[in-house]
């Protein structure tokens, strides 16, 4: 299959960990991208600017030293756990034939037909990705954890995102302290901040909607504050369209002591082929993870409820950092975020699929009025 991302759709995760990212074009020269921007700092550190990539894309050290070559500032390691976890079976990454309007969750989930490639324009790129959140051995993750933080740059920063393994008749709290446990490692590998993802919409087990629980939320964020001291805590939100529920979500992330809320994480479809077989293989793969172009409105939407949320509870930005995650595709879809008043922005699927993002962001952000840029 002809693929145009670093990650190779039409090759295993297996293969794309080993051989990855596929990149043969020029890298910019940092200090030049670099030069003229806003000053912007994030958890209290300067960076050279607030676009980064969320978990996901950048599967390891290369990854993540490719896009800090690119000029990206906030990168993020693809969820590790304490144990090791196989992919799910190939394909993982498939194109879909979607709309914005498709994908605002209204109740049905959306029934989709997967494209036989990703030739589609950037700006309606959308596709479907299902892993199940994979993890090599926590000794092997860590080691790469410490390469990736060797390869960033001055002004930019890892963050490593992690997840806990629901087990069979566990509790909550024991939930709570893998995840707790995950993040120390992290941290002791040589993250700079730590994100927990509770909005995995691929796995069965449950770890997927913990962002649908105040109660899971609080508990999980308060292990997590114990075991990482002074390391900022990011938590990774699905889609809410409920304002009660994202008050009470939103109030107990901070009463856990959580630093930030990123989102949104992909929102689930039911994808088939053309002849109405489901498209990615196994028990239950018909529903699958959908991201970019198409679900730009619902990630604006959610950060606006999250930004206003913030705003009743009388809570600064310093207190909950919130950056926004969805269908960031070319520059000016992260300049539009960043005018909804979000401290940060990231961008997954267009990323992979325009490598040069950052280099174009920046030719923008440069020249941006200071309301937008001094957060
Ligand atoms: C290939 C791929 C893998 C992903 N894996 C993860 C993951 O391991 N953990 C996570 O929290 N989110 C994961 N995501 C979700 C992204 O972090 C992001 O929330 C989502 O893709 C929406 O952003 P986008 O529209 O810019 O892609 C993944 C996304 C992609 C495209």
């Amino acid at each position: 299959m002809k693929t145009n991302s670093t990650y190779n759709i039409g090759l295993s995760y297996d293969e794309n960990y080993e051989r990855g990212p596929e990149f043969s074009g020029t890298l910019p020269e940092l200090a030049e991208i670099n030069r003229g921007l806003p000053a912007y700092s994030f958890f209290g550190k300067k960076l050279n600017s607030p676009l980064g990539v969320p978990a996901g894309p950048l599967l390891n050290s290369a990854y993540i030293k490719l896009y800090a070559d690119l000029g990206f500032d906030v990168l993020t390691y693809k969820t590790v756990r304490t144990l090791r976890i196989p992919v799910h079976p190939f394909p993982n990454v498939l194109a879909v034939a979607t709309s914005p309007e498709q994908m605002m969750p209204r109740g049905a989930k959306p029934e989709l037909i997967c494209l036989p490639d990703d030739s589609s324009p950037l700006e309606q790129l959308s596709i479907t990705n299902s892993f199940g959140m994979p993890s090599r051995d926590p000794q092997t993750w860590q080691e790469d954890v410490a390469k990736a933080r060797a390869a960033i740059h001055e002004g930019q920063m890892l963050v490593v995102s992690v997840v806990g393994t629901v087990k069979a008749g566990g509790t909550l709290q024991e939930l709570a302290e893998d995840f707790a446990l995950a993040g120390e490692w992290a941290k002791q590998a040589g993250a700079e901040a730590v994100e927990a993802n509770f909005s995995c919409p691929n796995v069965q087990s449950g770890e997927g909607s913990l962002y649908q629980s105040p109660e899971a939320v609080g508990i999980i964020a308060a292990a997590m504050r114990k075991r990482l001291g002074s390391t900022p805590l990011i938590l990774k939100m699905g889609f809410l369209d409920d304002d009660n529920l994202t008050h009470e979500v939103v109030s107990a992330a901070v009463r856990g002591g959580a630093n930030a809320l990123a989102a949104i994480n992909t929102i689930p479809a039911n994808v088939r082929t053309p002849e109405g077989v489901q498209a990615l293989p196994g028990n239950g793969r018909l529903s699958s993870g959908i991201c970019g172009a198409a679900i730009k409105p619902a990630g604006q939407a959610m950060v606006k409820r999250l930004l206003e949320t913030r705003r009743a509870l009388g809570i600064s930005s310093s207190d909950l950092t919130i950056i926004g995650v969805g269908g960031v595709m070319t520059a000016p879809d992260a300049l539009e975020y960043l005018e909804f008043g979000v401290d940060g922005v990231q961008s997954g699927t267009g990323a992979m699929w325009n490598p040069y993002l950052a280099q174009e962001f920046k030719q923008l952000y440069a020249k941006v009025d200071s309301t937008v840029s001094a957060r």
